[in-house]
């Protein structure tokens, strides 16, 4: 699904009033019903609703909405913040209706005019929406201020009053922190950046039937996830296949103390499919990886508590022979792990899953990166992405930076949390859809590190790689927090969870 800007959003509109074609006002029917299906799927009829509408078109939303939950029987109480002299047509085309049902329409100029808000109360926020121009002042300020404070719950119409579409917010600007926002069509950008969550709440996309042309054609580096996108990309098994078919994996992880690490990562390379896996561990993780994964086949190093080398042995002798190679969960950053990671980007060239201490030895080691090869397939959290690059004020120069760094170095980088950013070397960002707080524990990077892995060797091509093993991961998460909790569960409820169909 295309994440568009505020621009192409207000053209998106034009194209569809004009093409479908359809009145504007009746665009607007479309939206406020389809906002109060999923408000009546949420609330009952006897929850006391307060609609605060600004003049503007989400302002009209606001009015229709009040019109169509009074129909439904709903107790509703409609303010208007008159903070401009002049409303938008489909405001005062919707005002008008509804004062045909109802004179229980306020106007709010001063703060006085404010009503109290109780905490058995939904308050609906049509104040303003994508057409915010400016930060907030004056009684609309007040009025965002006094809904923030109240107990009641809050649900925003399209976006929170205040809230910037696509760019950085003013660190000291007024903003509704409801604990919904429905909007129209398409997911914001401003969704997927953590500085705005309190911002968001919990949110969804009504669909209102906008021009499917145009959205097919409008271009945009930014995408999120659906379910059906992400299960496209899956590949079924060939009924005459055999273990060669799914190809042989290399994993490089473990030191003394996280040997831990190169199992998890292991189980999960083997429960994503790999055909047959080899894992690299320094020599006390022999044991423990034959015995906790014994799938897997073992290469011990000669060190006993470290990667210092690729070992040449068994049936592979080097690391250009094995499909796709995963290096870092647990490996720590010593000079002999060091030459082993050169040793590794010197002699492979197909794409790598690069993870952890392997990031930070790259971040040690900037000339490296110019030596990865094409389309590798770097993972880090925002830390580690930070030692890569720099500082940043803000999510918005965090996304150009991932941008820009994917493309420079001609990898796929997934910058991991929540809605997970994976750009390409394209230039394009695919936030993920899947995954909860429950995945903050660690060893679940390892668990995502071993996914990849195995979709590399059974060679998907790495951006859908990057896209697929992504949501599958995230998805493993959800289900493993249905089964234990979002407290309870760990890396290994989320192997468990995995499953590919
Ligand atoms: N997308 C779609 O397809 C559909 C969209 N729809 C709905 O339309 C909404 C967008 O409507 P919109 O363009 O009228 O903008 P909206 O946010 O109501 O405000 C504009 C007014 O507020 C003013 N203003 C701006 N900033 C301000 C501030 N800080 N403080 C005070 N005032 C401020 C601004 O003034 P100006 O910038 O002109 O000076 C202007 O007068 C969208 O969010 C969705 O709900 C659906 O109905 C149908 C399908
Ligand atoms: N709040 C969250 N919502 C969704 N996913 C999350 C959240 N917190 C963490 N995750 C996911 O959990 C994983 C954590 O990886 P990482 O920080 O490398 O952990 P570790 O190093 O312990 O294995 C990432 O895939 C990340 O996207
Ligand atoms: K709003």
């Amino acid at each position: 699904m295309k994440i568009l800007s505020v621009d192409q959003i207000k053209a998106l509109d034009k194209a569809t009033i004009q093409n479908e074609p359809i009145a504007p006002i009746n665009l607007m029917e479309r939206a406020a019903l389809a906002f109060v299906d999923w408000f009546a799927d949420q609330f009952p009829s006897t929850k006391p609703t307060k609609i605060f509408c600004g003049l503007g078109n989400n302002g009209g939303d606001g009015l229709a909405i009040a019109r169509l939950l009074l129909e439904r029987s709903y107790s509703v109480e409609v303010y208007v913040v008159r903070y401009a002299p002049r409303e938008s047509d489909d405001f005062m085309h919707n005002h008008r209706r509804l004062k045909l049902l109802t004179e229980n329409v306020k106007y709010i100029e001063f703060s006085q005019d404010i009503p109290a808000l109780r905490h058995t109360e939904v308050i609906i926020d049509a104040i303003l929406g994508s057409g915010l121009s400016r930060p907030v002042d004056g009684i609309v300020k007040h009025v965002i201020e006094t809904i923030n404070r109240a107990p009641a719950t809050v649900v925003s119409v399209d976006i929170a009053s205040g809230l910037q579409v696509d760019q950085p917010n003013n660190p000291d600007d007024v903003i509704i922190e409801p604990d919904y926002t429905v909007t129209f069509q398409l997911p914001k950008l401003a969704f997927m950046l953590p500085q705005n969550g309190r911002y968001v709440g919990q949110w969804s996309v009504v669909d209102i039937t906008l021009s499917k042309r145009f959205i097919d054609q409008a271009r945009t580096p930014y995408y999120y996830t659906q379910p059906n996108e992400a299960r496209l990309l899956l590949r079924k098994r060939d009924r005459f296949s055999h273990k060669g078919s799914f190809g042989h994996a290399l994993l490089l992880a473990g030191s003394y103390g996280k040997i831990g690490a190169a199992v998890l990562a292991s189980r999960a390379c083997l429960r994503s499919g790999v055909g047959l896996l080899t894992v690299q561990v320094p020599r006390s993780g022999y044991g423990i990886i034959q015995t906790a994964v014994p799938e897997a086949m073992c290469q011990p190093d000669i060190d006993d508590d470290k990667l210092t080398g690729i070992r040449h042995s068994g049936n592979n002798t080097s690391p250009t022979e094995f499909a796709a190679v995963g290096v870092g969960p647990g490996i720590g950053k010593t000079p002999e792990t060091l030459a082993m990671l050169k040793e590794l980007i010197s002699g492979v060239k197909k794409p790598i899953v690069v993870d952890a201490d392997a990031l930070n030895l790259l971040a040690e080691n900037k000339s490296l990166l110019a030596k990865l090869p094409v389309s590798s397939i770097l993972t880090p959290h925002p830390k580690e992405f930070e030692r890569l690059t720099r500082k940043w004020s803000d999510d918005y120069e965090r996304l150009d930076l991932l941008r820009e760094f994917a493309q420079k170095h001609r990898v796929i980088v997934v910058l991991k949390g929540a809605y997970s950013a994976i750009a390409t070397p394209e230039g394009d960002v695919h936030f993920n859809s899947t995954g909860n707080p429950g995945l903050s524990t660690g060893g679940t990077g390892d668990v995502l590190t071993g996914i990849l892995t195995a979709l590399l060797a059974q060679g998907y091509d790495p951006v859908e790689a990057a896209v697929l093993g992504v949501f599958a991961h995230g998805l493993a998460g959800d289900k493993a927090a249905e089964q234990r909790g979002a407290i309870g569960m760990v890396a290994s409820d989320v192997i468990d969870a995995l499953r590919w169909e």
